[in-house]
């Protein structure tokens, strides 16, 4: 496959734009792909902003329509979680199994070797192994995301945000003429939901097929008061509860068949373990039954040592060192060595 070629996903924004313009520097004959997940107002912006540094760059590309992909596997799976009295992870999801994977297989079509994106991240090899690493700009680092792939997808990225902070990546972009490029604002949360997640569900979900009001419990099943349903909660929240009660209380559990969401305080909440499913390791020499591994169970949630093994019933057991607060079914957690690199990860069960 030729290795002078790139397929790089373009959103339109700051990050991807200047990795076009850094990868065409490096000397990249670079191709551009934007996918359309889904349907929005700005969504049409987006595309002639990347369509447009396309043709500034004299570079080839291409719209793909990924809308119902994204639609089955993202947010479908987004709503069924919040049914099923989890917290989903939208994002790691779509970067693990849509976003790269999708890279992957048109780049192959096309014979193109690489594969790029605008992630603040980077790459190391170490021992026969590709590593995700945090970028030099630890603010924006994304490496949380994408514990997930593999070596088959690791070894023929390129990340040509990895050494950059975003200062100068708006500051590069700037100098090259790329002016409006240079001052879009950043994208935060899940994409396809600006709102909140319960608007969200509101809007998705039939109201027959929502549970209605249900029953706010204490932890010896003494009645609190009445919730809006089981998916519009979740586990460690305190805002947003609709209940005044003189002690700060916090979800503790949520259960589905009964439509009940245990209320408790914060300490509580705190546990000393927990059983990953769908995990992904990169090294296991690295990770298993080593006592130095770092856990992360939120993208900003400070980091926790723990001890990995396999269980019998194939799930990795996670032993933390210091108990956690708010381990919700459904989120991930991403492993760590102490020098950053991203051993690999799980969806808590
Ligand atoms: N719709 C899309 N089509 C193709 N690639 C995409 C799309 N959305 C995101 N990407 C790629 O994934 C990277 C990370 O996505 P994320 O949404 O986290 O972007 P970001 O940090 O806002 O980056 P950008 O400034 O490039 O939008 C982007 O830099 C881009 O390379």
């Amino acid at each position: 496959m030729e290795k002078k070629r790139v397929l790089l996903g373009m959103s339109g924004g700051t990050d991807s734009s200047v990795a076009a313009m850094l990868l065409q520097e490096a000397g990249y004959e670079v191709t551009g792909v934007t996918f359309r997940f889904y349907d929005s107002e700005g969504f049409e912006e987006s595309l002639d902003d990347a369509r447009n540094l396309a043709s500034r760059l004299n570079i080839p590309y291409i719209i793909y329509d990924a809308r119902e992909l994204f639609r089955e596997r993202i947010i479908r799976y987004f709503v069924d979680e919040y049914l099923s009295a989890r917290t989903p992870v939208p994002c790691t999801l779509c970067n693990n199994e849509l976003k790269w994977p999708l890279l992957a297989k048109i780049a192959d079509e096309m014979g193109v070797y690489w594969i790029s994106t605008g992630h603040y991240v980077r790459k190391v090899f170490r021992d026969g192994y590709y590593f995700i690493a945090p970028a030099a700009d630890r603010d924006k680092d994304q490496t949380f995301f994408l514990w997930g792939l593999q070596q088959n997808i690791l070894e023929r990225m390129l990340l040509p945000m990895g050494d950059w902070t975003k200062n100068e990546v708006r500051a590069y972009a700037a100098k090259r003429g790329f002016e409006r490029t240079a001052t879009k604002k950043d994208s935060l949360g899940v994409c396809f939901c600006p709102m909140d997640y319960r608007s969200f569900l509101q809007h998705e979900v039939p109201q027959d097929a929502l549970p209605g009001k249900g029953q706010f419990l204490d932890e010896s099943g003494a009645f609190l008061g009445w919730h809006e349903g089981y998916p519009f909660y979740t586990i460690g929240q305190r805002r947003g509860l609709g209940i005044h009660l003189n002690r700060p209380v916090f979800v503790k559990e949520i259960h589905k068949e009964r439509n009940e969401v245990i209320l408790a305080p914060l300490a509580s909440l705190y546990k000393e373990e927990m059983l990953l499913k769908d995990w992904n390791i990169v090294d296991t020499s690295r990770l298993l039954n080593s006592g130095d591994v770092i856990v992360r169970i939120r993208y900003r949630k400070q980091a926790n040592h723990c001890t990995v093994s396999i269980t019998d019933e194939n799930l990795l057991h996670v032993l933390l060192r210091e108990p956690l607060e708010s381990i919700a079914s459904g989120q991930a957690a991403a492993f760590y060595d102490e020098a950053g690199l991203l051993l690999g990860g799980g969806i808590i069960l």
